[in-house]
């Protein structure tokens, strides 16, 4: 049956991903998110695909056991998010999806995403993979590093630069999560180093565990309202001008010079207000 539903699921697979998802992707249902989040938040999917840099030269991708996924949509489906994770090895990537999948028993997903969905060759040059594909594909990123790994916490970073890079024009979400908080002794990255990190490279910012399933809601909630959000300014933006461009009035001309100005300062505000609030992942 195993078998069966992961074939079923690589058929789903927009052609991109079927040709370079990488090792360990979750696609999620609808419903297991409907759980994760409150009424009426979500009318999409959210499917996220996890990707070590060092870990490029394997190919799998883990399915859960729930066979609802495979009704869950197309890549043409525009309420479908795709979600990527990025981070060093070992961080807890597989982990966090795993929680937002609904999957509880790892050792069972494994075992299914192994007989289901190990890939074909590898890419030859794995930062040019991540470049093209990886960082092109997402709607949003999460960024992981465990704050027990110093050196995880410094490639994030090293990420997040590449994935400007990759986007430079693109507003789009990510996420910074510092995961593995409950091993309190090992900690080596501080809350206060991870957040000024999310200042510094304009996103946001969560502490997490998978392993106690600490802020994984929160995290996962929080990348679709990234999402949304963006969205809903988009649209008001095309509205906004769309109205622009109807006829008006000398009086309303002068409104539009003023409101224009006030924008501007409201504009100068939220910024300052943007980069004190990483920790928000309800605002912008
Ligand atoms: N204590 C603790 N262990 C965790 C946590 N998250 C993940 N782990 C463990 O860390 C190890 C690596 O987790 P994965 O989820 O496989 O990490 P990954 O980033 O997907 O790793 P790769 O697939 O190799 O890139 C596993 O043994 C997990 O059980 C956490 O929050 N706390």
């Amino acid at each position: 049956r195993r078998a069966a539903s992961g074939n079923k699921r690589r058929t789903h697979m927009p052609f991109s991903a079927q040709q370079h998802l990488h090792r360990r992707s979750m696609p999620v249902d609808e419903r297991d998110l409907r759980a994760a989040l409150p009424q009426g938040e979500l009318s999409g999917l959210v499917r996220c695909t996890s990707y070590s840099p060092s870990e490029a030269h394997r190919e799998s991708w883990a399915s859960d056991s729930s066979d609802s996924v495979i009704s869950s949509g197309s890549d043409s489906d525009s309420s479908l998010y795709k979600v990527i994770l990025l981070g060093e090895h070992g961080v807890g990537k597989t982990s966090l999806a795993r929680i937002f999948g609904g999957v509880e028993d790892c050792a069972d997903a494994e075992e299914a995403g192994e007989g289901a969905g190990r890939r074909g060759a590898p890419p030859a040059d794995d930062s040019q993979w991540l470049q093209n594909h990886c960082m092109k594909m997402g709607d949003a990123y999460i960024i992981v590093y465990s704050v027990t790994d110093k050196v995880s916490f410094e490639k994030a970073s090293e990420l997040r630069i590449q994935l400007r890079r990759a986007r430079q024009t693109e507003d789009i979400p990510i996420i910074l999560v510092g995961n593995k908080t409950d091993l309190v002794r090992s900690r080596e990255v501080s809350v206060d180093e991870g957040r000024a990190c999310a200042v510094v490279f304009d996103c946001k910012f969560i502490e997490t565990s998978a392993a106690l399933h600490h802020n994984v809601k929160d995290l996962f909630e929080g990348i679709v309202r990234q999402i949304r959000l963006r969205k809903d300014s988009k649209e008001d933006n095309a509205r906004r001008m769309a109205n622009t461009k109807r006829r008006e009035s000398i009086g309303k001309k002068a409104k539009r010079f003023l409101g224009r100005i006030v924008a501007k300062n409201n504009k100068k505000m939220a910024f300052k207000a943007k980069s004190k609030s990483c920790h928000d992942l309800s605002v912008l």
